[in-house]
């Protein structure tokens, strides 16, 4: 009886690898074949750029691959994906957590779905108006202008070092300073770069707190989603999320003993920040009132949008009313909304939201950007002509120690057109993930079930050779107006930041700090690769980035002898 049990099992298991009942559903949508129980999950875990573009080539526009049992209905053509993006809803991500952590990451703006996210949203959206990015621009002129320094020694010792790392210090430098009016401290202190870069560090091994912080964020990047075997666990066996969730926590590998520290100091940090925030209100009301959500009376939107300040800064500004924080800080933003009932949900947005709106930015802000930034450097390394015409504009424009700000970006065209040349070639988020809604969608004339995970591989559009001439070559000029390469995109080709309701809400921010940051480094320096290098080894978790960061060297241009035209004077 008990080995009859054994092989009734076994044969069931068998024919479960097959999902023959969901696999006939969407046997009308071309794709690559699915493995047994596995699908297509080894293909992405080797790379999640490589196999969609490669499969866009050889079934594009559309095309149906198999995380283990879930199906996913991928683009790369900008038709199909406008449809896919203008919908809202995300597609359910999946999480390991328990407990607290849970309850914390299912506040994130980028994973909820519905009213939360919307209400989530609206608390973000006013940081981010044109109106309130321009006014972060001077303090990233100015953390950029710290990168410059801290580049110094290397510039003139002729070290090489991994510019990913030191780009990393500066976005989150620019995230403590803008969102927070905290100094992380990250471009101040080198020891060893123990905390930046890949999440090589344990969190045990790295003291102070923004090297906590910078290293805790990398571990998160690092073993998040299919960079942790546990995980893909859950895309075999679905249906039996609990019981993966309760084993993976009952008998966690170290890769997730790192993954729950990580978040655990990321909880913490956006505690401590959303605490700093309510205590400079409550002093600054000078009667204790620590802003504990009386204030719902919906001014969260009409502070000022001055960007500089909130916790460590709040002293500066008297707050406008009670349960403010600094006006304009990100987190005088948020507070307003604890105590907040989310429609008719049941929510109630409490401090634990705040602070997983906090750590949220300093996720969102952070590696996106220092990827873009290290790719274009990366790029403009490899490419001496595109870094002489960038030279050229910056020297017509001024001094080298002429500090940039918002006010000056339309005198750097080129600068905006090698950053996002280089978002095309290198987009830091690889796709961009919806849900099929209720009674399912048509999409390049295949229907696809309600409830299916779709995405658009930003990645597989962006090097589609149906829209792009010379998809691999480096091409600022793309982005020149007025250039016949212009004139050749598409619109809607080009979604490094997503589109339609859920479009990155920082594309602003991110804008602005790309190009500050380049002007001001291209002012005083160049970089040029060491050997071995290009092509460049990539790898994907929750954002794209150089697999083993981008090693240069640093040329102080001044005294290399630099002219406009760029090339150093041999
Ligand atoms: C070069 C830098 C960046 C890139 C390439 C990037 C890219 C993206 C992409 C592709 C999405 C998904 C959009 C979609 O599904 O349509 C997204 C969402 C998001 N991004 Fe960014 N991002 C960058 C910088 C930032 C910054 C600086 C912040 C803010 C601190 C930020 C905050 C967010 C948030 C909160 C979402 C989720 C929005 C929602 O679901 O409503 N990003 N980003």
């Amino acid at each position: 009886m008990l080995l009859e049990l054994a092989l009734l099992g076994i044969a069931l298991f068998i024919v479960y690898g097959f999902h023959p009942i969901k696999r006939w559903r969407y046997r009308h949508i071309p794709g690559p074949r699915p493995r047994w129980l596995v699908g297509n999950l080894l293909d992405m875990l080797v790379s999640q750029v490589e196999a969609p573009q490669r499969w866009g080539q050889q079934y594009g526009p559309i095309w149906c691959f198999w995380l283990g049992a879930v199906p996913v209905v991928m683009t790369n053509d900008p038709h199909i994906a406008r449809k896919i993006v203008v919908r809202p809803a995300r597609h359910k991500i999946f999480s390991l957590h328990v407990g607290v952590e849970e309850r914390f990451e299912s506040n994130n703006l980028v994973f909820i779905n519905g009213p939360l996210w919307k209400e989530t949203r609206n608390a973000w959206q006013p940081f981010f108006s044109p109106a309130a990015v321009p006014k972060n621009g001077e303090l990233m002129a100015s953390s950029a202008a710290k990168l410059c320094r801290h580049l110094a020694p290397a510039a003139a010792q002729g070290k090489t070092l991994d510019i990913w790392r030191d780009i990393g210090k500066l976005t989150m430098d620019v995230v403590g300073s803008c969102a927070f009016g905290v100094d992380f401290n990250t471009l101040e202190r080198d020891k060893g770069d123990k905390a930046a870069g890949g999440g090589q560090a344990a969190l045990g091994s790295v003291h102070t707190p923004a090297e906590r912080l910078v290293a805790c964020v990398n571990d998160f990047f690092e073993l998040f989603g299919l960079g942790n075997p546990i995980f893909a666990l859950l895309f075999l066996f679905p249906e039996c999320e609990h019981v993966v969730k309760w084993v993976a926590n009952a008998l966690p590998t170290r890769n997730f003993k790192r993954e729950i520290a990580a978040r655990r100091q990321l909880r913490i940090v956006g505690t401590e920040l959303v605490q700093q925030a309510r205590a400079a209100v409550a002093a600054e009301d000078g009667n204790g009132n620590n802003g504990s959500g009386s204030n719902t009376d919906g001014t969260a939107g009409s502070s000022s949008g001055a960007a500089h300040g909130g916790a460590g800064a709040a002293a500066a500004v008297p707050p406008k009313r009670r349960g403010e924080a600094r006006p304009g800080s990100f987190l005088s933003l948020v507070l307003p909304f604890i105590g907040r009932r989310v429609g008719d949900t049941g929510i109630r947005l409490d401090e634990l939201w705040a602070a997983n709106q906090a750590a949220g930015f300093i996720l969102a802000g952070y590696e996106t950007t220092a990827n873009a930034l290290a790719f274009t450097i990366y790029c403009l390394a490899h490419n001496p002509d595109k870094e002489a015409r960038l030279l050229a504009e910056l020297d017509g424009w001024g001094p080298p120690d002429r500090l940039p700000s918002a006010a000056d970006m339309d005198s750097f065209p080129y600068a905006a057109a090698c950053f996002q040349e280089s978002l095309r070639l290198f987009p830091p988020a690889a796709a961009a993930v919806r849900e099929a809604p209720a009674g399912g969608i048509q999409l390049g004339g295949f229907s696809v079930p309600a409830g299916t995970a779709l995405q658009v591989s930003i990645h597989a559009m962006h090097h589609n050779p149906r829209y792009w001439s010379h998809p691999e070559a480096f091409n600022p000029e793309r982005f020149m107006p007025g250039t016949p390469e212009a004139a050749e995109v598409t619109p809607g080709a080009f979604m490094p930041f997503g589109d339609g309701a859920r479009k990155c809400i920082g594309y602003r921010f991110a804008m602005l700090e790309g190009v500050l940051t380049l002007v001001a480094l291209y002012q005083q320096y160049t970089f040029k690769l060491l050997p071995g290098q290009v092509p460049l080894k990539l790898k994907t978790s929750l954002t794209t980035g150089p697999a083993n960061g981008i090693h240069v060297t640093v040329h102080h241009r001044r005294q290399e002898g630099y002219s406009a035209a760029g090339a150093p004077e041999e």
